[in-house]
């Protein structure tokens, strides 16, 4: 895996930098644009002053079934840290699916083959159409594929999404899939959704974040313990007349008959998780796995045949048993410069931290030099955060500042979770503190870099808070009879910025890529550092000058 010396760039005198602003697109509108409407002078000036070009971040150009599809922060450095596109785990599963292959794997015929001894079937999951962690559309063709095998039990743990799809959306999912499952449901095959809740409340915790969301996971849907209702659609109206939340923060449900939880995860069952991204399925899958457990009161572990949709974590190889082969992300950019010498940084707040280190290293958690790397967490707020839009961006800065001034790194990489996780709650206002802070820290940062000699990269891993607003069909803000906006909480299609701010640059953009998109940074980072591109990588934004 040796790099060539460019001949072509000499590698820049001072450290190389990729600032990742999480969720901050390009919007071609005005109206619901936090990005546009925050008073960011540091951000214009370095978009006007140095040289910038949109890249594509979402659908097929960053392996995504479709160009309908939304970017996210998987997919999205993926593409950073591999300088190429794979097809990713949207396209990979829907294509097992109608390949067939899914059902020809032992996973699945080791989760049948449990539920045929007599064991229940419980399929557990973000329940919706939004691609980025998962799709209902393969819940579905699993159940199918469970009945025609003769299948006889089945439950259902529905984690409600309102982040990737509309706010309030879960009944636009709920009420049509009951009416699909009276129609699959049969004297031999007796199907029905057991437990569920928001997703930002339950189970889908990543990164360590806040354990406390799992463990309410686990004894809503193993354990059956949690407030009783008749069926799914019941909790979600009732908590909503009871408290003002969007689905994601919905809490936890049981469904009960006769007060007794009807899809308990016993011995001798199998479990599903049918997302197919990792980092929030990481942590409920070692709370099904490891025998030895210590972040929260499990109680007894039901032995049960758990399997994920894809495998999550290459280096840890969790979990063991999965559905569909993950993608094969091989000789990334820290790979590459782990093994010829080259000093790395990566550091973002625990809400983004594994995108810079384990996304970034295509899903693997590891390092892959401990002498050469050093990975940098600070942990996260944990409060809706819209409370607090500023979020670590201050903190990440006083440290990446002090990484960049010890001279020690070459190149350096950051996640600012801002325009992503504001983005998310859909709180406009909010969004528009989130960017306004930013750029008080791109104020600082950027002087430093430049002191340094060095270069930096701005650029997103995908949309958020360019869009704050749900559009209509023709791509204007949608307004009810009153004039009310509608929050959007999801990402967008829309480009994201490549900013290249250098002191003396001996090098411009080139001119030739026709739609150049995230996959094209690795390269341009190594061209920067003053080496030549891996062949087959994508090709760098940059040339001579
Ligand atoms: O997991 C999430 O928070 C959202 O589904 C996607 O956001 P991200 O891709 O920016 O993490
Ligand atoms: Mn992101
Ligand atoms: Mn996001």
């Amino acid at each position: 895996m040796k790099l060539a010396k460019s001949s072509q760039f000499p590698p820049c005198p001072g450290p190389v930098v990729t600032i990742v602003l999480d969720g901050v697109g390009i919007s071609p509108r005005e109206d619901g644009d936090a990005v546009k409407t925050a008073r960011t002078p540091t951000l214009d000036k370095l978009m006007t002053t140095y040289p910038m070009t949109p890249l594509r971040a979402h659908g097929t150009a960053v392996g995504m079934p479709s160009d309908e599809d939304m970017g996210n922060s998987e997919v999205g450095h993926n593409a950073f840290g591999a300088g190429r596109v794979f097809a990713q785990g949207a396209k990979l599963v829907a294509e097992s699916i109608a390949s067939g292959h899914l059902w020809q794997g032992k996973a699945w015929h080791d989760v049948v083959a449990t539920a045929k001894q007599g064991g229940c079937l419980h399929f557990l999951g973000l329940f919706s159409d939004g691609n980025v962690h998962s799709h209902i559309d393969h819940l579905r063709a699993m159940l199918e594929q469970a009945k025609q095998e003769g299948v006889s039990k089945v439950r259902l743990h529905i984690l409600l999404d309102g982040r990737d799809v509309g706010e309030t959306s879960a009944l636009d999912y709920v009420d049509p899939f009951e009416e699909y499952l009276t129609q699959l449901r049969s004297e031999q095959f007796d199907v029905a959704i057991a437990s569920g809740g928001g997703r930002m409340t339950i189970t889908m915790d990543r990164y360590e974040a806040d354990w406390s969301m799992v463990e309410r996971g686990w004894d809503i849907h193993v354990r059956g313990l949690g407030r009783q209702f008749a069926s799914a659609h019941e909790a979600i109206t009732t908590y909503r007349t009871e408290l003002n939340v969007i689905d994601q923060d919905l809490p936890g449900f049981v469904i009960a008959k006769d007060g007794q939880a009807i899809g308990k995860i016993v011995d001798g069952d199998a479990v599903v998780f049918f997302n197919f991204r990792g980092d929030r399925a990481i942590e409920i899958s070692r709370a099904f796995i490891e025998e030895q457990f210590t972040p929260f009161a499990r109680g007894p572990l039901p032995n049960v045949t758990y399997a994920g949709m894809m495998q999550y974590d290459g280096d840890t190889q969790l979990p063991p048993r999965f559905l569909v082969e993950p993608p094969t992300i091989d000789r990334t950019l820290g790979e590459y410069l782990a093994k010829n010498g080259v000093s790395q940084y990566a550091i973002s707040e625990t809400q983004k931290y594994g995108h810079v280190t384990y996304f970034w290293n295509g899903n693997r958690s590891g390092k892959f030099d401990e002498t050469l790397e050093t990975y940098v967490e600070i942990p996260s707020d944990v409060v809706p955060f819209e409370q607090r839009p500023w979020m670590k961006c201050a903190e990440i800065t006083d440290a990446l500042i002090g990484a960049i001034r010890s001279g020690q790194y070459r190149y350096l990489r950051v996640n600012y979770a801002n325009g992503d996780m504001v983005g998310h709650t859909g709180n406009f206002e909010a969004a528009v503190t989130a960017m306004q802070g930013l750029d008080i820290q791109l104020a600082r940062l950027i002087p430093v870099i430049l002191a340094a000699q060095g270069t930096a990269i701005i650029t997103a891993d995908h949309g958020n808070a360019d869009e704050m607003f749900e559009l209509d069909k023709k791509g204007a803000v949608k307004r009810d009879a009153e004039g009310r906006t509608k929050a959007k909480t999801s990402h967008t299609l829309n480009p994201v910025p490549f900013v290249l701010v250098s002191a003396n640059p001996s090098y411009q953009l080139r001119t030739n890529l026709t739609t150049p998109g995230l996959s094209n940074v690795a390269a341009t980072v190594l061209n920067l550092l003053g080496f030549e591109a891996p062949d087959d990588y994508d090709a760098s934004l940059i040339q001579p000058l």
